[in-house]
């Protein structure tokens, strides 16, 4: 499996005490597999992300990336596998503005030292972004610089790709262009996804759907 979170708890301290948001969360993603993540403002979605992304650590449980176990690893480590192995694509698209697009797709990817000329080019000519690679991110409209932040996640050949509500900020038509884009890519390089969404027309274009709902998902 390629990632596999077991029993996740996480509380935050609220006016009460400690509120767990997560409460004992499961789930599983195989390589390829496509995955929505749904429920309502506040349920937690953006919190559990953030745990599979090791960019946090939950109060119980286990997150495994590709068998290994997030929780028993490092900050080096934790920040070796985001670097290279996980991809995060949220709803700010957080572009270098002082960074060309083209400059801006390969720079994880430098950064990570896996930095493929051919492959850049070759995402940034199926995003529809060859045109634009000269310009600097105020050139760029929203649906532009989303396709760059989806390039440069991409651009690493992330293992599984975490996405924060992506098109959140996209008019749906534009959205709807970014997502279709980004998923015939994930296909293709047989990353994994989870992707936060609201919207359940948008959920329906993924393989599976997990709504999450007091704490639990369903
Ligand atoms: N660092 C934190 N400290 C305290 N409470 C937090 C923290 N992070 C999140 N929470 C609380 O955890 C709950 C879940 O937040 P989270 O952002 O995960 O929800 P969400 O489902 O992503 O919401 P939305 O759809 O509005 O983005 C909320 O009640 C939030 O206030």
């Amino acid at each position: 499996m390629l990632l596999d979170a077991r029993d996740i708890v996480k509380t935050f301290p609220g006016d009460a005490g400690l509120v767990p948001v997560l409460d004992g969360v499961s789930l599983s993603l195989a390589a390829g597999e496509t995955m929505a993540l749904t429920g309502e403002s506040g349920s937690g979605k953006s919190t559990l992300l953030t745990l599979l992304a090791g960019l946090d650590r939950p109060d119980g449980g286990t997150v495994l990336l590709e068998g290994r176990d997030l929780g028993a690893l490092g900050e080096a480590g934790l920040a070796r596998i985001r670097r290279g192995r996980i991809g995060l694509i949220f709803q700010q698209f957080n572009l270098v503005p002082s960074l060309s697009a083209g400059q801006n797709i390969a720079l994880q990817a430098r950064l990570a030292g896996r930095h493929d000329p051919d492959w850049c080019a070759a995402l940034a000519c199926r995003l529809g972004l060859a045109p634009h690679l000269g310009k600097y991110p105020e050139a760029l409209s929203g649906g532009q610089q989303q396709r760059v932040a989806v390039a440069r996640t991409l651009a690493v050949r992330p293992q599984v790709i975490l996405a924060d509500e992506p098109t959140g900020n996209l008019d749906e038509a534009t959205g709807d262009a970014v997502l279709a884009g980004m998923l015939e890519l994930v296909a293709e390089t047989g990353a994994g996804l989870v992707m936060v969404t609201h919207s359940p027309r948008l959920a329906a274009r993924l393989s599976r759907r997990l709504h999450l709902a007091r704490g639990r998902l369903a």
